[in-house]
């Protein structure tokens, strides 16, 4: 007999889950009982996601979704809700990373910073909030970093996106004091993933490397 877990019937969105900590918390989420909706870009690698958690008996659905694009934020959404019912819990994980001296101008990383890190965050939680409030209960977990609390060299933009989250969080939990719906952020340690492996900026390459 399945042991009960407070996961069990969770219905969860898992956002950036086509890869790293995302794709790790899916399974994790899964293997407690909870269907795990999967949204990411690459749909092909959400499907092997899909694969992995159902081949051990879990719930995933895979949809492909550009947390930037607040259409298909909404969409997700609702394909979501039509097929496991209402969100308990949106983990917004989607995030990139540019390793970058500011000094160098890397103005479109900046500007895909704080696209994905940020206003992806906002589609995100504007998509599920009003569900939540209305039905009393709910949960965004934001996942941030350790530089969402101090900076470091070579990750300005990207420590400011992430302080960006940090102070929406610590706003919006007092917004939603007494509605039910809870805010938490999660300040991962450096974990061995893809992320970031498509920095360019020769000069911090060298400075590291
Ligand atoms: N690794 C680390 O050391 C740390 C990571 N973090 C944070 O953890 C989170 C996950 O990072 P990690 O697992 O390391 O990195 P990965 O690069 O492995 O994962 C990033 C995920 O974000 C998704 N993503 C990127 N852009 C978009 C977009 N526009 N729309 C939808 N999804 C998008 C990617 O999917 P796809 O390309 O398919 O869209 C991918 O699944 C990030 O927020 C990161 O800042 C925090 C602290 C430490
Ligand atoms: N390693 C950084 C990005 O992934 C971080 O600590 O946030």
């Amino acid at each position: 007999m399945a042991v009960p877990t407070p996961l069990n019937g969770k219905v969860i969105i898992v956002t950036g889950a086509s890869s790293g900590i995302g794709k790790a918390s899916a399974i994790a989420l899964a293997a407690e009982g909870a269907s795990v909706i999967i949204a990411a870009r690459r749909l092909e690698k959400l499907k092997e996601v899909q694969d992995e958690i159902q081949k051990t008996g879990g719930r995933a659905l895979p949809i492909k979704c550009d947390v930037t694009i607040r259409e298909q934020v909404k969409s997700m959404v609702r394909e979501a809700e039509s097929s496991y019912g209402p969100i308990d819990v949106l983990v917004n994980n989607a995030g990139v990373f540019y390793l970058t001296l500011m000094k160098n101008l890397k103005e479109e990383q900046w500007d895909e910073t704080l696209e994905v890190n940020c206003k992806g965050v906002n589609n995100c939680i504007g998509a599920v909030l009003c569900g939540m409030i209305d039905r009393k209960r709910g949960h965004i977990v934001n996942i941030t970093s350790n530089v969402a609390r101090k900076g470091e060299k070579c990750m300005a933009v990207y420590s400011g996106s992430k302080f960006y989250v940090e102070g929406l969080s610590q706003s919006l939990r007092k917004e939603l004091l007494g509605t039910g719906v809870k805010v938490t952020c999660i300040q991962p340690g450096d974990t061995q993933t893809d992320i970031g492996s498509d920095s360019n900026d020769t000069e911090v390459i060298i400075l590291i490397f």
